[in-house]
């Protein structure tokens, strides 16, 4: 379980980040987390592997407060958590697998991650996580030779191999098209129900957000403004979680199809330059 008590963030800036936040998150749990850009999804996502440290109050994980955690205890507990960014964040000149098995490094011996030596059951892990997410036959090509779609899908299948218990997906389908959001999403929810990993995912799209979570964040200037079954969300809660109306905007099936498949095309020839 991971509990925030009473956790507050300043940037070194000055600026607060996320303010008072209290919230009680059970392993399992499919959550969204919703808010205008600016409002501190990333900082709460990011707190929890503690990409960016709270300043104060506790954060609880498993019982213990991971704030008070030291070096060798923050690693470890890392190794709990797998990360999937919009950027796929992947070794892009690298095979797909050797990608997918760099999940497995928290486990793997310095001298054998060296030279690539991964234990066999860590390699067929790799492979079946690349099978579950529709990607098997892409083992053997190079990262930066797969669309953004099939590289956020080596991303999931890293965090599969990486054996977590949670995944924090920060804006994990922001870089491509509706039909290839909805099958990332979708992946990410057959993982959080085949093997209950908690899922904890920021999103931008309300339509989004209402169909894939069972439990919605709202956020606004750093403070946790909603929180419910997304069962209970209407376009009413969004409006008062924004601050302001609803836009066509704020929804992935209103989105401009030639705008996006451009998006799309203009991706892919980002990738193999
Ligand atoms: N390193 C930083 N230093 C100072 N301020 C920061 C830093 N990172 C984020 N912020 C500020 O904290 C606030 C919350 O940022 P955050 O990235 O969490 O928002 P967000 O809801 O994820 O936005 P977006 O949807 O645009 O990614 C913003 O006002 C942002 O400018």
């Amino acid at each position: 379980m991971i509990e925030f008590k009473d956790v507050s963030l300043t940037y070194p800036n000055g600026h607060q980040g996320l303010k008072n936040v209290n919230l009680k998150i059970e392993q399992g749990e499919m959550i969204v987390v919703v808010g205008l850009s600016g409002a501190g999804k990333s900082t709460l996502i990011r707190s929890i592997n503690q990409l960016v440290k709270p300043t104060s109050g506790e954060l609880m994980v498993d019982g213990k407060n991971s704030l008070a955690f030291n070096e060798r205890d923050l690693r470890k507990m890392r190794t709990d958590i797998g990360m999937i960014f919009q950027s796929y964040n992947l070794v892009r000149r690298m095979s797909v697998l050797r990608n997918v098995l760099s999940g497995a490094l928290g486990r793997t011996s310095t001298a054998r991650s060296i030279f690539g030596l991964f234990k066999h059951e860590d390699k067929q892990l790799a492979l079946r996580s690349l099978d579950r997410v529709g990607i098997a036959e892409k083992a053997y090509s190079r990262a930066d030779q797969l669309s953004g779609g099939q590289q956020q899908r080596v991303s999931i299948a890293r965090a599969l191999t990486q054996k977590t218990k949670v995944f924090l997906a920060d804006e994990p389908v922001a870089s491509l098209d509706p039909p290839t959001s909805h099958i990332v999403m979708k992946d990410l929810r057959k993982i959080n129900r085949e093997d209950n990993i908690t899922m904890i995912v920021n999103l931008h799209f309300i339509d989004m957000a209402m169909e894939y979570a069972d439990r919605i964040i709202g956020m606004r200037n750093g403070e946790v403004v909603f929180d419910g079954p997304a069962s209970e969300v209407t376009e009413k809660t969004f409006e008062d979680i924004y601050g302001r109306p609803i836009k066509e905007d704020d929804k992935m099936s209103e989105q401009d199809e030639e705008t996006t498949e451009n998006e799309t095309a203009s991706h892919k020839e980002g990738d193999s330059a």
